[in-house]
């Protein structure tokens, strides 16, 4: 691909929005359905043939339903076909039930299993599943049953169909989606296919990313048949839809260290983290802050922490906040020593290991209240704001990044129903006008129009104390060096995730620490991000 192009974000369409893509690229440019369908089969042939090694003389199995997703099917079986492969096709319905232009691949079919003389080429019509049994051991299993035509929990006989290639230990190609998955959630509808790789029409289906979409899709590979970018892109102002970044786009988006910057120029992150009981946080957040490029890192804690922090931070400056003598920070005096520092910071992270003192959180509120900073709000930042949700809206103003897991999603938006994360992302972002980073695998991020992101790196690696702490470090530094919320929020998730991966690479999923994270961030940066 060429640079230019690879920079753009990748489209992450619902099947509704992939619907209006076919149909704009049908109906409007006038590209004929059937030739969709016969570039997408053909795509789909050249996976298979790159799972199969060598074609010639294999046996491959077609499960074909009687949409256009057993259209696909029925043209990967016919070039396998005359490739040399044994090919069985399986249908469930009539020529008569089927869509129109998988019915005219299908009669396609017949008259070359009529035709062929060595008679590799096989239609079975099922009547009983008991008929399944009598098919050869094959060497590949396509499943081209059901697409973005699922509507419903799977229907008999399909679902037995599905259970049945379950049960088979050959490799599975799934055609668009593996049938039983929902594309727009990742939910199982009463059963699916778990594909060891499936070959996707045109974009990425939401359902492939989220849930249990990448458990069941195996490897993923988009095929382009023919829908114009253009379309897709249009496609995915949909509700519902998302993008992903790539590597190249990140790297437009990164800031570059000038040449005659100083300290000031880089940014100064101010970080207010910390307490009696969590030292950890902020060491890691500020690390972060200062690995990704901030200029100046100053962390105000309570000052009674200050001294443990000052024997795990070198380079990061500390500020003791004074306490109340109940314990949590004193607002007023904080204040007296923060003023000067809030003006000269370019970005501000209130939140890790800050703890839930009364007399805390009252001050973390009323500081995000009076700034008018950049602001990453992570952590016990964000339990500061239970029960005071409508001061998001009122003073986010696209400047905050809430980074909230789960159940601190949960506790501030109430107990809402995540089966379509994209959209409740999307909405919240939109209804508090902030950036949203909802954690998980993957992790999501809503921009306050609309625009959402599903992180495109990472492992479960990811699953261990103190990655939110580093998380919010790489936002509030990507904040310091003039990066803005939005961007901020997505590089931070991608180069992180990066860094995991980096690491999982060489010593798996089960070892790393968060402070690991920190110690590969230079090398990812250089080696993957040109930084
Ligand atoms: N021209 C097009 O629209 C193109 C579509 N393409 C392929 O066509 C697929 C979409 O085709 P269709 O829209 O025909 O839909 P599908 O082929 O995905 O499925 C539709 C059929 O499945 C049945 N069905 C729906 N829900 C069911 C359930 N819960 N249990 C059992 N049966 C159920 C429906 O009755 C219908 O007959 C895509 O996934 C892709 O593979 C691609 O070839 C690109 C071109
Ligand atoms: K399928």
């Amino acid at each position: 691909m060429n640079p230019l192009l690879e920079a753009h974000p990748e489209p992450v369409l619902t099947a509704r929005a992939m619907r209006e893509a076919d149909r704009q690229t049908i109906e409007t440019l006038g590209l004929p359905g059937r030739v969709l369908m016969e570039t997408a089969g053909r795509g789909a042939a050249e996976v298979a043939a790159r799972m199969l090694g060598t074609v010639a003389a294999r046996t491959v199995v077609c499960l074909c339903g009687r949409g256009n997703n057993g259209g696909d099917g029925f043209v990967l079986a016919r070039v396998l076909h005359a490739r040399g492969a044994h090919v069985h096709v399986v249908t469930l319905a009539d020529a008569s039930a089927m869509s129109d232009d998988a019915a005219a691949n299908y009669r396609l079919l017949e008259h070359l299993a009529e035709a062929d003389p060595a008679h590799r080429l096989h239609l079975h019509r099922l009547t009983d599943l008991a008929e399944l049994d009598h098919l050869p051991r094959a060497d590949l299993y396509v499943d081209a049953l059901l697409g973005t035509g699922l509507s419903s929990p799977l229907r008999a006989p399909i679902r037995e169909l599905v259970q049945w290639l379950n049960e088979h230990p050959a490799p599975i190609l799934a055609i668009d989606i593996p049938t039983g998955l929902d594309s727009d959630t990742g939910q199982v509808l009463g059963a699916a296919v778990a594909a060891t790789r499936t070959v996707t029409m045109g974009a990425l289906k939401v359902g492939l990313l989220l849930g249990e979409g990448p458990r069941l899709c195996g490897t993923v590979d988009v095929i382009d048949i023919g829908i114009p970018r253009h379309v897709l892109e249009q496609a995915a102002r949909q509700p519902g839809c998302a993008w992903r970044a790539s590597d190249a786009l990140i790297r437009q988006w990164l800031p570059r260290r000038a040449h005659d910057a100083h300290k000031y120029s880089a940014g100064l992150a101010l970080i207010v983290a910390g307490s009696r009981e969590f030292t950890g946080a902020p060491v890691m957040a500020a690390t972060a802050a200062a690995r990704i490029g901030a200029g100046y890192v100053l962390c105000a804690c309570p000052s009674d922490v200050r001294p443990v922090l000052a024997t795990k931070l070198t380079e990061v400056a500390l500020l003791g906040l004074p306490e109340t003598e109940r314990g949590g920070i004193d607002q007023e005096d904080a204040f007296d020593v923060l003023d000067g520092w809030l003006e000269r910071a370019r970005a501000l992270l209130v939140g890790p290991g800050l703890g839930r003192h009364p007399d805390t959180q009252r001050f973390a509120r009323t500081l995000l209240e009076r700034t008018s900073l950049p602001a990453v709000i992570d952590a016990d930042g964000l339990n500061a704001l239970v029960g005071f949700t409508e001061l998001i809206p009122r003073h986010a103003q696209g400047r905050w990044i809430l980074t909230p897991h789960l159940g601190e999603f949960r506790r501030l938006a109430g107990d809402v129903d995540l089966t379509h994360r994209i959209k409740v992302v999307q909405e919240y972002a939109q209804q508090w006008h902030c950036v949203l980073l909802l954690k998980g695998m993957p992790s999501v991020v809503g921009w306050p129009d609309g625009t959402v992101w599903i992180n495109a790196t990472g492992n479960p690696a990811l699953a261990t104390a103190g990655t939110g702490d580093v998380l919010a470090g790489l936002c509030v530094g990507l904040l310091a060096q003039g990066l803005p919320p939005t961007q901020a929020a997505v590089c931070a998730l991608h180069v992180g995730g990066a860094v995991a991966d980096h690491y999982a690479a060489h010593y798996g999923t089960a070892t790393m620490m968060a402070s690991d994270l920190l110690t590969y961030l230079p090398a990812v940066l250089r080696t993957r991000f040109d930084r």
